[in-house]
This record gives structure tokens, C-alpha cells and sequence, in this order.
């Protein structure tokens, strides 16, 4: 049996909901976008951009934004694009939670430490769940330049059939069956991305960073396998991919966030006021007590928890991480 894919809808006007619905444009199908904010709907349908979010891009007439969740009653699949802290309280204000979700947050969830599988499998439990990630800046896949992305789902046939649903010339799923993987690897990668963005901001070179990524991986790895990850979805697009593309890349929010904590900024004057969202600030803390929880060490993910607090200088941090026991690298 085939599955009917024919009209999908994005949850989610910030700027990779925006891009996804670009990208479910790009070969002329009709996609209803749910933003939150009244004025985004506005100019998507009436301006066909979103200057808030996603500024500069023309975005195809075929996108049409709604106010009301309601509205998206009709669609065969979902492409959820809310914010990690808030996907739960969404998902619960749907019309029908039966179609597949194809999630798209990358983050854990504060206080429950769920993974967004998790959350969607608690509030729509007869949905079909399908995780999507991947080294990706929504304004690259917008402008149609080459992307590759992983597409998990733990149901193979389900995977395949959004894969071939949502591919384009330019935009290249690759498929798994390993949801946690591809959702730990974008999770964690982001609380890494600020600990780049330190390096930059602090000015302590090209060296650091390097080992930042290599030793941020470890992390990564160790916890990712600690929760029934598969390695090679981490060495992935999802893991390592996404790590390399926001621990270089001043496009990246968590990366900026990071540099702005390394310039000696506190973090609760960058956060304050702002629209768009740094998802590794809100990660960093859960992501460190589920560690801890699961007997993984994650010195570098610890370190950006005390720095986002303002318990410890850039200094005191590096000169700890520096100072630590020698061990086997692959331990
Ligand atoms: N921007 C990018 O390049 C990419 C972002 N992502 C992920 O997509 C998710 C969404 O990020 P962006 O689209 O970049 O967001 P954004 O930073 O462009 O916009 C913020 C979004 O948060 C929403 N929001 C704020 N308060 C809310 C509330 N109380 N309830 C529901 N929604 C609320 C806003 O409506 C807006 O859609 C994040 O998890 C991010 O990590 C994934 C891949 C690429
Ligand atoms: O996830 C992203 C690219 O894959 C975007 O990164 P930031 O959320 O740090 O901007």
C-alpha cells in the first residue's frame, strides 16, 4: 500500500519552517504553514517573505500561512518546526494526531529530558514519527543550494516514503532507522556549537577549536551510544555533521551565542529579548543532568552550563578542561 503524502503542512513559521516550506515548494505543491505570529502570516500571504524570520528571500507563492492550528486538519503528514522547549504544547493544540510528524527541533526537552520523539509519542500517540536533521542553515536550503540531511524513522517504509516526498534537486535525505541517534546528534551538537563559538570569541585559536569538535564528538558519542544510539548515525549528516557545520560558522545562533559568552557578554543579556532561537542554551542544562544520570562524562557540555549561569570565567573553564587527568583518547 502506498502511503498518501499529497498535502503536507509545516508547523512553525522562525526561519527553518519558513525553509522547509520552501523547499516542499520548490516542485510546485501547495504547503500550509502554521506560524505563531500574526504578522508572519501576514507577510507570507501577502508579501510572500517572512522578514522576520527568514529575511531577504522571495518565497514561492505556493506557500500559504494560516493563524490556526485547525487549519492544517486536512494534511496527510506534518512537518513539525517548533522550538524543542514548546514542541509538546503545540503538538497537544493539533486538530488530529494520527498523520505522520516529521520532527524537526533540535533540542531536549527541560525538566521531563524527553527527546522530541519522546514528546510526540506522549502527546500523538497514533502518529507515525519521523526525525529530520542535518548540517542545514535554513537560509542555504531556502536559496536551493546542495543539502544533505538524514531522515530517520523507525518504521522503514513510512521513512522512504517522506524521503521521496521531500527530496528536490537540491535537498537530499538520507535515510535511518535510528531516531535517537539522529535526534542526540542535533541535540548535542548545539550545546557544542556555544563552546565553539567561546574558542572564537575568547580568541583562543584555530587549535582549540579543532580539538573542541574532536573532544566535543567524544561527548557526544559516549552519551549518544549510553542512550541506544548507533555510532554510525552520530559519524553521521545528524552528528558529526551538523557539528562541524555549526562549530565553524558565525550563521550559527548557538555559535553566536557562544562567542558573544567568549567576549565576556553574560549570557542573560544576549538572551534577553531575543526572537530567534539559541536551542543549546536551554539544552545544555537537561542534556548535562541526563548525562550524569546515564554515568557519561561531558566535561565541555559541563563547562558551557557553568559559563551560561555565570559560575565560572572562560578562563577557569579552559584551564579545568586543560587540567584534567590524562586519559585514552577512546575512553
Ligand atoms: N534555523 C536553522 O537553520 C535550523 C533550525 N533548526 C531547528 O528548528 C527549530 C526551530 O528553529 P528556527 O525555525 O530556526 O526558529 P527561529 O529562531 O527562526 O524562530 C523562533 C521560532 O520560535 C517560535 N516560538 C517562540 N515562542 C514560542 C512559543 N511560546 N510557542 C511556540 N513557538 C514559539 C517562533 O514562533 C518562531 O517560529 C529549532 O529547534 C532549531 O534548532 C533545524 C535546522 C536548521
Ligand atoms: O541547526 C542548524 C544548522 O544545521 C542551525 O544552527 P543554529 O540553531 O545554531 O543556528
Amino acid at each position: 500500500m502506498t502511503m498518501k503524502l499529497d498535502r503536507l503542512g509545516v508547523i512553525g513559521g522562525g526561519a527553518w519552517g519558513t525553509a522547509m516550506a520552501q523547499v516542499i515548494a520548490s516542485d510546485g505543491s501547495d504547503v500550509l504553514l502554521w506560524a505563531r505570529e500574526p504578522e508572519v502570516v501576514a507577510a507570507i500571504n501577502e508579501g510572500h517573505s517572512n522578514p522576520i524570520f527568514l529575511p531577504v528571500l522571495p518565497l514561492s507563492e505556493r506557500i500559504r500561512a494560516t493563524g490556526d492550528l485547525a487549519d492544517l486538519s486536512d494534511c496527510d503528514a506534518l512537518v513539525v518546526v517548533v522550538p524543542a522547549q514548546f514542541l509538546g504544547a503545540v503538538l497537544a493544540q493539533l486538530p488530529r494526531r494520527d498523520v505522520p510528524l516529521v520532527l524537526c527541533a533540535k533540542g531536549i526537552e527541560a525538566g521531563t529530558r524527553r527527546l522530541m520523539s519522546e514528546v510526540a509519542a506522549d502527546v500523538a500517540p497514533g502518529a507515525p514519527i519521523a526525525v529530520l536533521s542535518g548540517p542545514t542553515f535554513a537560509h542555504e536550503v531556502a536559496a536551493g543550494r546542495p543539502t544533505a540531511i538524514t531522515l530517520a524513522c523507525a518504521d522503514e517504509a513510512v521513512g522512504l516514503a517522506l524521503a521521496e516526498r521531500l527530496r528536490r534537486p537540491g535537498f537530499r535525505p538520507y535515510l535511518s532507522q535510528d531516531v535517537v541517534g539522529a535526534e542526540i546528534g542535533g541535540a548535542v551538537k548545539n550545546v557544542l556549537a556555544i563552546a565553539c563559538g567561546v574558542v572564537e570569541g575568547a580568541g583562543l585559536g584555530q587549535n582549540a577549536r579543532a580539538a573542541l569538535i574532536s573532544r566535543g564528538f567524544a561527548e557526544m558519542t559516549r552519551f549518544g551510544l549510553a542512550r541506544g544510539a548507533r555510532a554510525e548515525t552520530l559519524a553521521g549528516l545528524s552528528g558529526l555533521g551538523d557539528l562541524v557545520l555549526t562549530c565553524s560558522s558565525i550563521s550559527s545562533r548557538n555559535f553566536s551565542l557562544g562567542k558573544g559568552l567568549g567576549e565576556g557578554v553574560p549570557a542573560a543579556e544576549l538572551l534577553r529579548d531575543r526572537r530567534t532561537v539559541a536551542e543549546g542554551a536551554a539544552t545544555a542544562p537537561v542534556l548535562a543532568e541526563a548525562a550524569r544520570e546515564a554515568g557519561v562524562d561531558m566535561p565541555i557540555v559541563d563547562a558551557v552550563c557553568a559559563l551560561l549561569v555565570g559560575e565560572a570565567t572562560v578562563d577557569a573553564v579552559v584551564a579545568d578542561l586543560l587540567a584534567r587527568p590524562l586519559k585514552q583518547e577512546g575512553a
